[in-house]
């Protein structure tokens, strides 16, 4: 059995195709690494909502391919305000490239979240990153018999959350944990995670419910750094998830839909 099998078949495809991505070819040192929460705190401290701007050409929920250049995209969510950005580098599903998360990197100074479906160590050495997700509902929670738990508890499709996180570290990297559930916030946290993102996009049905990071973020803990991730499309919905006690939030489609720039700069001041 496998736990993919509860999964929208997007997000099978997405996760077969991730188990057979060969990782890196030697291990990576990053001794440059973005601080997330530092540039949190400086955006808080000038007066800007702390928005990771995403670069995400295509995905399994959106029509249609953006033909903009990922480094014009970045620079102008920079210039719109935004603290972090994010890059796909999922290349099947996300129109997303190591290539593009490396051009990006390089012509911005702002901390750059490494966005993939990352289910093996070696996966982390494909590219130096300030911050790499990990995606904890498709990695194991480190228990012996996985098959045995509750029956309906599967193996997942990747290696255990705890040393993968200390993979990412030892390689200079911070990590962000993406969380759905309460009890997936306790297993971040048992594994070590500071800085959790609350997907409120379901990846069993692929539907959005802000009303997920409402019902989650109180199990987590005060001193990790939260993001709210997913479906926020309006400066209310900002609002929203920063009542509900978002850090900082994760912005996709509604900043590269039409200006990135503008669209930043209407998040930050929400
Ligand atoms: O475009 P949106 O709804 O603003 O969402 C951005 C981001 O949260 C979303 O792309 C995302 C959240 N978790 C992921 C994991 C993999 C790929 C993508 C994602």
């Amino acid at each position: 059995m496998d736990s993919t099998n509860e999964m929208a078949p997007a997000v099978r495809s997405i996760l077969d195709a991730a188990r057979e991505r060969p990782g890196g070819g030697s291990r990576v040192a990053v001794d440059d690494a973005r601080d997330l929460p530092a540039a949190f705190a400086a955006a808080e401290a000038d007066g800007r909502i702390p928005v990771v701007a995403e670069v995400k050409p295509t995905s399994p929920t959106t029509t249609g391919e953006s033909d903009h250049d990922p480094v014009e995209l970045a620079e102008e969510m920079v210039a719109g305000g935004a603290a972090a950005l994010s890059v796909l580098t999922e290349p099947e599903h996300f129109g997303g490239s190591v290539e593009n998360y490396e051009r990006v990197r390089a012509a911005v100074d702002v901390p750059v979240l490494r966005k993939d479906f990352l289910v093996k160590e070696s996966q982390l050495d494909a590219v130096e990153a300030d911050v790499v997700l990990l995606i904890a509902r498709f990695l194991g929670d480190g228990r012996e018999s996985k098959d045995s738990r509750a029956n309906q508890v599967a193996e997942p499709p990747g290696d255990d959350l705890e040393p993968m996180i200390e993979a990412a570290r030892e390689r200079g990297m911070q990590v962000l944990v993406e969380v759905h559930t309460e009890a997936e916030v306790e297993q971040a946290v048992d594994a070590g995670a500071e800085i959790i993102g609350v997907n409120n996009r379901d990846l069993a049905a692929l539907e959005v419910d802000l009303g997920t990071f409402e019902e989650v973020a109180p199990a987590v803990p005060e001193e990790a750094t939260l993001l709210a991730e997913s479906g926020i499309s309006t400066p209310a919905n900002a609002r929203r998830m920063r009542e509900a006690g978002a850090d900082g939030l994760l912005i996709g489609t509604a900043i590269m839909d039409g200006d990135p720039r503008e669209n930043t700069t209407r998040f930050i001041n929400a």
